[in-house]
């Protein structure tokens, strides 16, 4: 094959691969078995072999690289990572609807997202490539962990269209990745991760990506950090927007009119909870319209056009009874 074929051939392998990639890790519908995925790879590693100038850093032979870093590098955030205000019960959700209302009016509606329990991170693309992801750190400075996330199937390393923008997102591990986890950690009498969110932050902070790459993270994304040349005047647009673009985005959303759905939405979950394969720890809710979310403004670390419901923790028995009793 002279390099013309082999360029040709190698352009249609990505293709085929990104497809059958993001069909099995973000829309979880596969269309082609494991064998078929792993034939069509090997042949893309053997091209790559013969002809080097052919691999190029989105091919889907690159996301484990090979280097084992020393450090992490600090990342400046171009706009900040805010932090989520809490509700604890109805009559919190109840006075930030109030509080809501009294600022920009009647007219609201509100995008409810499942809380998922996992650590925020910010992705940057340029013209359609993944060039750099960070952790949140304390929302101005992250840590600069490109190459863990790479290895996050689900994470396009490249976008459907060319564009350049932040997505962020929640990196979490699926509750049947944290128990093989935890079986090879028995297996080999290590101390077992405590729980998900935990296991998906040990992984994160790995500076050798073939750890990262071995623990199956996954990731929703829930924002665009700049919205500004997207178009886009909803939260609940921009999330549809990053689905266009071949991002994770998770299908429990709802728009809600009214607190009162809010507060259905809430107990709906509250219920469904245990049946999801993955933690969440609480329901996120958000004003859909960015205008208004412009006009609420945020707090020093917080915005008001956003509130966390969390779910009361586990009955844990306090030991402290006993000692009373005693
Ligand atoms: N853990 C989550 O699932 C989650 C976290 N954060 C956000 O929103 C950010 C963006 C604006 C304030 C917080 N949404 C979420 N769904």
């Amino acid at each position: 094959m002279d390099q013309q074929a082999a360029e040709k051939r190698v352009q249609e392998l990505h293709v085929q691969l990104n497809q059958l990639n993001y069909e099995y890790h973000v829309l979880d519908q596969p269309t082609a078995s494991d064998a078929e995925y792993d034939q069509l790879l090997r042949e893309l590693i053997n091209l790559e072999e013969t002809f080097p100038q052919l691999k190029s850093p989105d091919s889907p032979t690159q996301r484990v690289g090979g280097a084992v870093l020393d450090m992490f590098e600090k990342v400046q955030h171009q706009s900040p990572m805010l932090s989520l205000g809490n509700a604890f019960g109805e009559q919190d959700l109840l006075d930030f609807d109030r509080r809501v209302r009294q600022a920009v009016g009647d007219q609201i509606s509100y995008v409810c997202e499942l809380k998922i329990d996992g650590l925020a991170v910010s992705l940057r693309y340029e013209n359609g490539l993944f060039i750099q992801g960070a952790t949140r750190g304390d929302g101005t400075i992250g840590e600069d962990i490109t190459s863990n996330l790479r290895t996050i199937k689900s994470i396009p390393l490249r976008l459907n269209k060319p564009v350049s923008i932040e997505a962020r997102g929640e990196v979490f591990m699926p509750r049947k990745s944290f128990e093989a986890l935890n079986a090879l950690k028995t297996e080999r009498g290590e101390e077992l991760a405590a729980n998900p969110r935990n296991a998906a932050a040990g992984s994160l902070r790995q500076l050798d990506p073939k750890i990262a790459a071995s623990r199956n993270l996954d990731i929703f994304l829930y924002n665009i950090a700049d919205v500004g040349e997207t178009g886009v005047t909803s939260h609940s647009a921009g999330l549809d927007l990053l689905e266009s673009l071949g991002f994770k985005t998770n299908k429990e959303r709802r728009k809600c009119a009214s607190i009162e759905e809010v507060i259905s939405y809430v107990n709906e979950w509250t219920e469904q909870r245990p049946n999801l394969p993955y933690d969440i720890d609480g329901i996120v809710i958000k004003v859909d319209s960015l205008a208004q979310q412009e006009e609420l403004g945020t707090t020093a670390k917080s915005p008001r056009w956003a509130i966390a419901y969390k779910f009361p923790a586990e009955e844990v028995v306090t030991t402290l009874k006993s000692i009373e009793l005693s």
